[in-house]
């Protein structure tokens, strides 16, 4: 029997983070950033349709990602554009995983799950916090975006409440073995599921 779990939240919560958790306690694991990465890299099948909206942005046959968030920036129009070139390649990266595992608990690590509708693709949704705060200081200190980006990809997002109470599953990201036993307790949840399925 398979088990789809939406993991979500909003930017810098704490997705990838707990995602490794749930896979050293045996999911396997699927992340449409990482999906994103792969479709940017040389090769990768977003570069052609990035490249003819956007010359600028391919660095040696790849999507530069400094670049492309310059253009963010400047631009709002952009990311929609963006987005809706990457989309479906993300959907189809994620239907072919999905199609590939036939057991277990999968988990999909979806920044936009909401937002996208692939909620209802999922049998249930964990969603990660943290306070607003937190969340800032942990993102600007990555030192990848300024504080204008934050903002602008914040706005994007559902507002993390609405993601909270639309989910199944909550799990505050404070500290690790805070999350890591919040993480079990989801599993414990269900697999239990899984045995009265
Ligand atoms: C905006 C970009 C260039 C930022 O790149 P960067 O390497 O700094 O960040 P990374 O890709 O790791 O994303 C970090 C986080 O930003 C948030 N985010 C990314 N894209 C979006 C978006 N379109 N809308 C809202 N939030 C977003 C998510 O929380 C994500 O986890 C990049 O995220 C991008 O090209 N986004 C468009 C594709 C997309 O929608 N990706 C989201 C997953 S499908
Ligand atoms: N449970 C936790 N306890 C302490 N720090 C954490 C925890 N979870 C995440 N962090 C820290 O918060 C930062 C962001 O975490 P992570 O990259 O997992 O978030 P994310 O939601 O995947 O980010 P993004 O939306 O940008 O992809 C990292 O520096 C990470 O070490």
């Amino acid at each position: 029997m398979r088990f789809s779990l939406g993991l979500t939240g909003s930017i810098g919560m704490g997705k990838s983070t707990t995602a490794k958790i749930f896979a050293e306690l045996g999911c396997k694991i699927w992340d449409a950033d990482a999906a994103v990465h792969r479709l940017y890299s040389l090769g990768g099948a977003a570069v052609g349709p990035i490249g003819d909206a956007f010359p600028t942005a391919i660095k040696n046959g790849a999507v530069d990602r400094g670049i492309l968030k310059d253009l963010i920036l400047n631009d709002k129009s952009v990311l929609d554009q963006i987005e809706s070139i990457v989309h479906p390649l993300v959907q189809a990266d994620r239907q072919a995983f999905r199609s590939s595992i036939k057991t277990g608990i999968l988990v999909f690590d979806i920044p936009l799950l909401f937002e996208t509708g692939s909620d209802t693709e999922m049998d249930a949704v964990a969603c990660v916090y943290v306070d607003p705060k937190t969340q800032q200081g942990r993102v600007l200190a990555r030192g990848t975006m300024s504080a204008s980006q934050f903002d602008q990809i914040l706005s994007k997002q559902l507002p993390i409440d609405e993601k909270l109470r639309k989910s199944d599953y909550k799990i505050e990201t404070d500290s690790l073995p805070h999350a890591r036993d919040q993480v079990s307790a989801v599993l414990d949840d269900i697999r239990r599921r899984m045995g009265h399925a």
